[in-house]
């Protein structure tokens, strides 16, 4: 079951260069949140101090009623026992193979006899799809296994909030498609908090609960995913579309003079594209935090863009939602596998 992780104020600045200041977001329990933001701007900094590996200038991370860059070394030590992270590279060690890997969280924080250990073990791999690649050596794998084994690694402690660094770097768009997939096939399996950290516009626009995003050294925006996707904010539009007209350049940000030349020529931004359903688990239940589609958009007033909530398949999810939750029964709250298959269903 996933907590709340509640920031307040975080600031964090190496020497005299401030990565960013006075951050503020709520990370709600059990849901999919993605931070985004150009290169540079401190994702990976910020994942970081979510977990206690760096020490942030001022400001708080609230747990409960733990405020995790204050906690004495022994009270950090068991905090981040929540925390399950999975590293850019997977963070694997080179000379173990995959069992041993994935082991090793269990081996080092808890006394579980050794059966216990490979039942959990084998548990994790099936999960993640990596049955029969125990004894394999990280240098002997690909990029998308590596991924899904460090994944198996950070879940084996069975996290209640997960840290997920650029899940997509270095694979494919199939392989991030099938990844992504995994991440809300997981979520709706063990209903943790789930941050991850990306570039790859398609998983934030379909993936999360919520977005956020980083720029300037600011946390421009953090909200429900249909807030971003409909908003005119010139830096989230941009970001979210994947555009070189607006205000983020080359090197982080553009001078006046080029914003005044876009301006002139005409350049800006144009319409806002569809929203996108969001993804669904595999099994065809609906994650415990899932919204209906459109349902923030309705709730605030917004009108989404034409085509928003429509799938490959032509079907409209804003008005289909309610037949399908029917139809599937009721939202799923930390359920095994194999539940009901959606006809053709909206992976
Ligand atoms: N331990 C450190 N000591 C000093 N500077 C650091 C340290 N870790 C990160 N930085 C600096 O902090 C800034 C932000 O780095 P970070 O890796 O968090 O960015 P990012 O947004 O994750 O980038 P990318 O999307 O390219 O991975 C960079 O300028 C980096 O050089």
């Amino acid at each position: 079951m996933g907590v709340e992780i509640r920031v307040e104020g975080l600031t964090k600045s190496f020497g005299r260069q401030t990565i960013w200041q006075d951050v503020s977001l709520t990370l709600p329990a059990g849901e999919i949140s993605v931070l985004l933001g150009p290169s540079g701007t401190g994702k990976s900094v910020f994942l970081k101090s979510l977990v206690g590996l760096l020490k942030p200038d001022r400001g708080h991370i609230w747990i409960g009623d733990k405020d995790l860059p204050y906690l004495p070394e022994h009270q950090l030590y068991e905090t981040r026992k929540l925390f399950g992270v999975l590293f850019q590279d997977g963070a694997l060690f080179g000379s173990m193979n995959l069992f041993d890997n994935i082991a090793f969280p269990l081996r080092e924080h808890t006394k579980k006899s050794e059966s216990e250990v490979k039942r959990i073990v084998m548990e994790k791999m099936e999960l993640v799809g990596l049955i029969g690649a125990e004894h394999k050596l990280p240098g002997e794998i690909s990029g998308g296994m590596k991924k899904r084994a460090g994944l198996a690694r950070a879940l084996v402690l069975d996290p209640a909030i997960l840290l997920v660094d650029e899940p997509d770097s270095g694979l494919d768009p199939v392989r991030t498609a099938y990844l992504n997939q995994l991440i809300v096939d997981l979520n709706a399996q063990i209903d943790a908090t789930f941050l991850i950290v990306t570039h790859d516009i398609n998983t934030a626009r379909t993936v999360p609960d919520n977005i956020g995003l980083l720029f300037r050294r600011e946390l421009v925006m953090f909200g429900p995913r249909e807030m971003l996707l409909s908003s005119e904010e010139p830096v989230v539009r941009q970001f979210l579309n994947a555009r070189r007209q607006g205000p983020i350049g080359m090197s982080e940000e553009k001078d006046v003079s080029e914003l005044e030349a876009e301006a002139r020529m005409g350049l800006e931004v144009g319409k806002l594209p569809p929203i996108a359903p969001q993804l669904m688990p595999s099994d065809g239940r609906v994650r415990r935090a899932q919204q209906p589609p459109g349902a923030w958009c309705a709730a605030h007033g917004i009108t989404p863009p034409p085509g928003s909530f429509v799938d490959d398949l032509g079907r409209n999810w804003a008005e289909e939602w309610p037949r399908y939750v029917a139809a599937m029964g009721p939202v799923a709250s930390g359920h095994g596998q194999g539940g009901p298959q959606p006809a053709g269903g909206m992976h």
